[in-house]
């Protein structure tokens, strides 16, 4: 075999390499020399083992030899070249066996690619961020970390139409802070949110995991507890209540009101309706003198 058969090969801008069975080196381009860093003709005649990581060694033996030996060609292999300095080098290989017994390596240097498929993963990673701050942005209350009205609707009508499959009640609490103007106007507005956010708090505390808790409004809660009885859910909205009136904030005697509507009949599930009941009954708690719980018709 003559070597000048591969002088256009310097042409090449990506490596090219000739080995025997021995996997001794039988030809090299400029290119492998430069990547390298060693004169052509102190590459040929060493063992190509020689030029690449342990690793990559090993992946050769156990993966690309048998390959080559049954299929003759391997594509897109990742190796690491080791220049004469000992840096490490990513490259990428196709390696085809040919008729002579001799092995062609196609080598090219995936320093860019891997620097842009870093990029790009990290480009993912930050619109994955993205959009989950958005989801958060889109469906909390800033001020409590509560849902929000419009993710309340969404679950609760999830949770509705999971009720009506399992058959089972569920029952719908509106829970509004008594008097809350007073406080602000005797304490100031951010002593005000400081009680909204320890309330909502106290009351998350209180929950099982499946409840649904949002803020709707200034001072306005609705709680949605599921699979649950009527005589549970007006015993844990009395619980819910005396907690609060029990426990003041930062000082501050704190009361709720709270409607609450159940719903065990089929036709009654519907969110929009189970709210209004929920408000009306809370206006007549309000209207029987606040710090307590009334029950929707
Ligand atoms: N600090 C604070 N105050 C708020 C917020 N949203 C609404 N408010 C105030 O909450 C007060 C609600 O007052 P009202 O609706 O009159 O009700 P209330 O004083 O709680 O009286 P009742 O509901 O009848 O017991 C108003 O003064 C609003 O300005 C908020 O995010 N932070």
């Amino acid at each position: 075999m003559h070597t000048d058969k591969f002088a256009d090969s310097n042409n090449f801008y990506s490596g090219h390499i000739v080995t025997d069975c021995k996997r001794k080196i039988y030809y090299c381009n400029d290119y492998i020399a430069d990547l390298s860093c060693i004169a052509k003709n102190a590459i040929v005649n060493t063992s190509i083992s020689q030029h690449i990581s342990k690793a990559s060694n090993i992946f050769l033996d156990s993966y690309v030899y048998p390959i080559l030996i049954t299929e003759f060609t391997v594509e897109e292999i990742q190796m690491t070249w080791i220049d004469k300095h000992g840096k490490k080098i990513p490259i990428v290989a196709n390696i085809k066996l040919g008729p002579d017994s001799m092995t062609y390596w196609s080598i090219y240097v995936c320093i860019n690619r891997d620097k842009l498929q870093n990029e790009l993963l990290n480009t993912n990673e930050y619109l994955e961020k993205l959009s989950n701050d958005l989801t958060v942005l889109a469906t909390t209350d800033s001020l409590t970390g509560l849902l929000n009205r419009r993710e309340l609707k969404r679950q609760a009508e999830k949770a509705i139409y999971q009720a009506s499959i399992n058959q089972s009640s569920f029952a719908l609490l509106f829970i509004d802070i008594d008097l809350f103007k007073k406080i602000n106007d005797s304490f100031g507005h951010q002593m005000g949110d400081k009680v909204i956010i320890t309330l909502a708090q106290r009351l998350k505390d209180m929950l099982r995991e499946n409840d649904i808790l949002a803020r709707i409004g200034g001072e306005e809660f609705v709680l949605i507890l599921t699979n649950i009885d009527p005589i549970s859910s007006y015993k844990l909205a009395e619980r819910l209540r005396e907690k609060v009136s029990d426990s003041p904030i930062n000082g501050i005697s704190v009361t709720v009101s709270i409607g609450l509507a159940v719903c065990e009949d089929e036709n009654l599930k519907d969110f929009d309706k189970l709210l209004q009941r929920a408000d009306k009954a809370l206006y007549e708690a309000k209207k029987s003198g606040r710090n307590r719980v009334f029950i929707a018709n």
